[in-house]
């Protein structure tokens, strides 16, 4: 049994601070599976949310130049003008002493004088030498021209020794009329350069965003050239269902008339919801080369980068166009960006400018008469998130959520994107539809790039199944980091990542293991890799139990073999609370809390009304969970240590070991898993 000696690594941090400490990094991920888990998908090492994309990916880079030019002519025109003044500054006659200047007028070397309140400024008839008062800062010299201050106690009757000695006495700066032609060129200089730095600005605006009264407007929304690459629904696989869907909009864009004769109204828009990589802009860009109609597309979030007002006008812009041609699809990519419902937090750029061009694109789509020809689509991966004026009837009435595919789909998908690939006899993508559930359209597109490149890099002619497995395993696991690890810490992850197998295998209905390996990869030190046979819709209470007991079996085995706890561990049991804390308040798998949500993705629940002793009941549920499920994973590893002892040393030598090897060694029979479809708890709905 377990028994921590803490003494023996006093030193050795939390697992929560184990993440700033290089030298321990995480040791394995806990297998994965469906998205509704919260634990991240295997072949998605990234999987930043796509609206994350619209808002801080591509619209940050432009404004902060803008405003970057900005400071950098603020800069420019500053010190433009610090050295004009400065100049001036050196130019400035010397200050001299009064007594000096009261000299200078008795010896009648006063040529004139402006005077304003004690200021005085003058020019001398000879240049005079600099008297020298003992301050290093005062300059040294002669001059002729100089300014003074008269005391104010001065006694003297200045005006009539001035007049006395013959000098001038002016009304008008002796000085400044001089400076005066200079002043006015250097001032001129400025304001020229003021305003050609703003017309250059405007332009490099009008360009970027593509209008401004006129300037490069006709520049980004073109249609795209009936030459061009084109698409169409061959190139589309797996997502059937939605292809049927907008079978009715190609058919109303080839033959327009027939609809028209019977007075239907052509679909307005369509809106197409659906996670990143499903192929949502793919379908729109098909549906226009099915029906051989123009296709102009935008991304919404480049409209918010705008100047206000320009977005409204780009969108008119882009509905003109669209006319002109029609029939015509227009595509707005990232629809959220400026759909978000009003007055809600998280909307980005100026409020505006948003709320302009959304209802730009609201009245473009009002004003058409249905005679137009013009079908728009939109995509977003938050429909939730979008402004019901959006979604009304004769705007986006039409919802096609777009899934990522199912096995059959998934081969479907690989099939498209091998066609230019020469495959070798022993490819077999059935297999690898089956070993990649969840997988999107753009994850198998990238998985069969990545396995071409690998024929590339070795020369080779022909693409093998092994270059698409290895592709697939780093994609899943991550790339192999060479790094010496100590023997000792080899024999630990050995252990760690023996227990998550095993426990994955010993488990019924557990998903099964395909892999396990000690290659550190990225952060983390080893890798165990379950995935489900088929594709799972929902969890059963079981199912999910496993999976936490599977999580903590790597901290497990370290317990039972060592007894101490490390900070291997930390992932595992992020995810491990994760599962159990969305069994208690999202599934209602908790007697004691009872089937009701308390968990929300976006909301504190305290804002819902959900109360303290209910959240602290979760707390103590999930608490119970994990600690139960921990008991479990050690009691069964001591119970087959045995087994642990042989999956450890076989890593050892291995170092990676696959589905087969990995049974065998633990002389456990492959399961066969049944399918959870339907009588499952339902999860598919989140
Ligand atoms: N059903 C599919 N059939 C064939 N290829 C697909 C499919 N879905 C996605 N792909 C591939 O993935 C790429 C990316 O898909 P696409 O850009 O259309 O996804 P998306 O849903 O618009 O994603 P995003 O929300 O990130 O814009 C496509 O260019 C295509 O190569
Ligand atoms: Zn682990």
């Amino acid at each position: 049994m377990t028994d921590p000696q803490p003494s023996q690594q006093a030193e050795v941090p939390t697992p929560e601070r184990s993440s700033d400490e290089p030298h321990r990094p995480v040791r394995s991920q806990a297998p994965s599976g469906p998205p509704p888990l919260d634990s991240p998908r295997p072949w998605r090492t990234e999987g930043l949310p796509k609206e994350s994309k619209g808002q801080n990916g591509k619209k940050e880079p432009k404004k902060s130049r803008l405003w970057q030019f900005w400071v950098i002519a603020g800069i420019a025109l500053l010190g433009l003008w610090g050295l004009l003044t400065w100049q001036d500054a050196s130019n400035a006659p010397p200050t001299i002493p009064y007594t000096e200047f009261i000299s200078q007028v008795e010896a009648g070397n006063v040529k004139e004088i402006y005077a304003q309140g004690d200021t005085i400024q003058g020019e001398l008839t000879n240049e005079a030498k600099l008297p020298d008062d003992g301050d290093d800062s005062t300059e040294e010299g002669n001059y002729t021209q100089f300014t003074t201050e008269r005391p104010t106690f001065a006694q003297d009757n200045l005006l009539s020794d001035l007049q006395a000695h013959g000098a001038v006495v002016r009304a008008t700066p002796v000085v400044e009329q001089r400076g005066a032609v200079a002043n006015l060129i250097s001032s001129l200089v400025l304001w020229g350069l003021l305003i050609g730095v703003s017309i250059w600005a405007f332009r490099k605006i009008a360009k970027a965003g593509g209008g401004l009264g006129g300037f490069g407007m006709q520049r980004e929304v073109k249609p795209i050239e009936k030459t061009a690459v084109r698409v169409n629904f061959s190139d589309v696989a797996g997502i059937d269902e939605v292809k049927e869907q907008v079978d009715e909009i190609v058919d109303f864009l080839k033959s327009p008339d027939k609809y028209r004769k019977v007075g239907a109204r052509a679909p307005r828009g369509v809106l197409l919801e659906g996670q990143p990589g499903t192929g949502k802009t793919l379908l729109a860009r098909a549906t226009a080369g099915e029906a051989d109609v123009p296709f102009f597309s935008a991304s919404a979030s480049e409209f918010i980068e705008m100047i206000v007002g320009v977005g409204a006008q780009r969108v008119r812009q882009l509905f003109d166009e669209a006319k002109k041609v029609a029939p015509a699809i227009v595509f707005i990519d990232e629809i959220d960006a400026i759909g978000r419902a009003r007055g809600s937090s998280r909307a980005s750029g100026s409020n505006d400018e948003r709320e302009q061009t959304l209802n730009q694109i609201l009245t473009e789509m009002d004003g058409f008469d249905g005679t137009e020809g013009v079908v728009v689509m939109a995509a977003t991966n938050r429909s939730d998130v979008l402004d019901p004026a959006l979604t009304r009837p004769g705007r986006f009435d039409r919802v096609i959520t777009v899934s990522p595919p199912d096995q059959i789909g998934r081969e479907k998908i690989l099939k498209v994107h091998t066609r230019q690939i020469p495959l070798a006899t022993d490819v077999n993508l059935k297999a690898l539809a089956q070993t990649t559930p969840g997988a999107t359209g753009a994850d198998l597109a990238n998985l069969a790039n990545e396995a071409a490149l690998r024929a590339a890099r070795r020369n080779d002619t022909l693409v093998y199944q092994a270059d698409f497995t290895n592709a697939l395993e780093q994609i899943q696991l991550g790339v192999a980091r060479s790094v010496l690890i100590p023997e000792d810490e080899k024999r630990r992850t050995a252990y760690h990542e023996g227990g998550h197998a095993l426990l994955g295998m010993l488990q019924k209905g557990a998903d099964p293991v395909r892999k396990v390996s000690i290659i550190p990869r990225g952060q983390a030190l080893g890798v165990t890799l379950s995935t489900p046979d088929t594709d799972r819709y929902g969890y059963d209470e079981q199912y999910l139990l496993g999976r936490i007991v599977g999580a903590l079996g790597g901290m497990a085995a370290e317990a039972a073999v060592y007894g101490v706890v490390t900070t291997g561990a930390e992932s595992d049991l992020r995810s491990a609370t994760s599962i159990a804390r969305q069994m208690v308040g999202k599934w209602g798998m908790s007697a004691k809390v009872g089937p009701m949500t308390v968990l929300f993705d976006d909301v504190n629940p305290r804002e819902l009304g959900i109360s303290d002793e209910t959240l602290s009941v979760v707390d103590a549920e999930v608490r119970a969970i994990i600690t139960k499920c921990h008991a479990k994973a050690v009691e069964l590893l001591n119970e087959n240590r045995d087994k642990l002892d042989a999956i450890a040393n076989e890593l050892l030598i291995k170092e990676t070991l696959d589905e087969a090897e990995v049974y065998k060694i633990a002389g456990i029979e492959r399961p066969v898993q049944d399918d959870f479809h339907s009588e499952s708890v339902g999860t598919s709905a989140d």
